[in-house]
């Protein structure tokens, strides 16, 4: 028995247009990235790929781009499970901050460091930070001592893992085509774990926003083909060139 797995980052956000650190801010996806999340539904409908469950985090662009995908290919109704595990990776003090003004203050070594290396998190944010998420009602479950305030991707892959296994794998074991509509790093962290990436070679890995990501999963619930496949290999291309320089001038 084979799984059928579909990563799919939310459409483009308000913040990923303004050049700005997001992490745990909830902001939305824009007309750019409504656009994407309806051509991803399209794509889906094109492949036969039609989702029987999704799994998503708890911020507003991952949401409203799996709505808008879901109500596209007429699987508005399918069951969903939603967790702060897929949430994206919390950027610390660095949220609110532009990402080009960023680069030039700390230079690129710091910068990719905090952006793209495994193990070293940004600083962490002040709890009572204007772009802090500590008292948020819904991570209100989160043990103080366990919130974060500041994530580099190992910590993501540490947290968003146990949801792997114990959400995601049974509906997959269950024979279900699994939606999972999250975020670039939270992505990051389970195509490591999925294409088993090296610590250094997750750096240069980067995930576009509104393409879909289709796996199909072996008994073991690991890739048959590693990599995957983009369902727009074009659009999914520009999208991580995009990515990929942000920041840079
Ligand atoms: O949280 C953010 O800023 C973006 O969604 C992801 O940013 P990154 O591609 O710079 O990690």
């Amino acid at each position: 028995m084979t799984g059928k797995l579909i990563l799919l980052r939310h459409g483009e956000s308000e913040w990923n247009a303004k050049n700005l650190f997001t992490g745990w801010v909830d902001v939305d996806i824009n007309a750019k990235g409504e656009t994407e999340a309806r051509r991803a539904a399209e794509l889906l409908k094109d492949e036969g790929l039609l989702p029987d469950v999704l799994h998503t985090s708890l911020m507003r662009r991952a949401i409203h781009t799996a709505n808008l995908t879901l109500d596209g290919c007429d699987r508005h109704w399918i069951p969903v499970r939603r967790s702060w595990r897929l949430n994206e990776r919390h950027y610390g003090a660095l949220q609110g901050l532009d990402k080009t003004q960023t680069r030039d203050k700390y230079g690129e070594e710091q910068f990719m460091k905090w952006r793209r290396s495994y193990d070293t998190p940004p600083p962490p944010i002040e709890q009572d930070s204007e772009y802090s998420q500590f008292h948020d009602p819904r991570y209100a479950d989160i043990p103080a001592a366990e919130r974060p305030l500041t994530e580099c991707l190992k910590d993501v892959v540490k947290r968003m893992l146990p949801y792997w296994s114990s959400d995601i794998i049974p509906d997959l074991e269950a024979g279900k085509t699994v939606l999972v509509a999250a975020h670039g790093n939270s992505l990051r962290a389970l195509v490591k774990h999925l294409d088993n990436v090296s610590d250094e070679d997750i750096a240069g890995l980067n995930i576009p926003t509104g393409v879909p990501l289709y796996y199909e999963l072996n008994d073991q619930h690991m890739p048959v083909t590693v990599g995957g496949r983009y369902l727009d290999p074009e659009a999914a291309a520009a999208s991580i060139e995009a990515v990929k320089n942000q920041g840079k001038k």
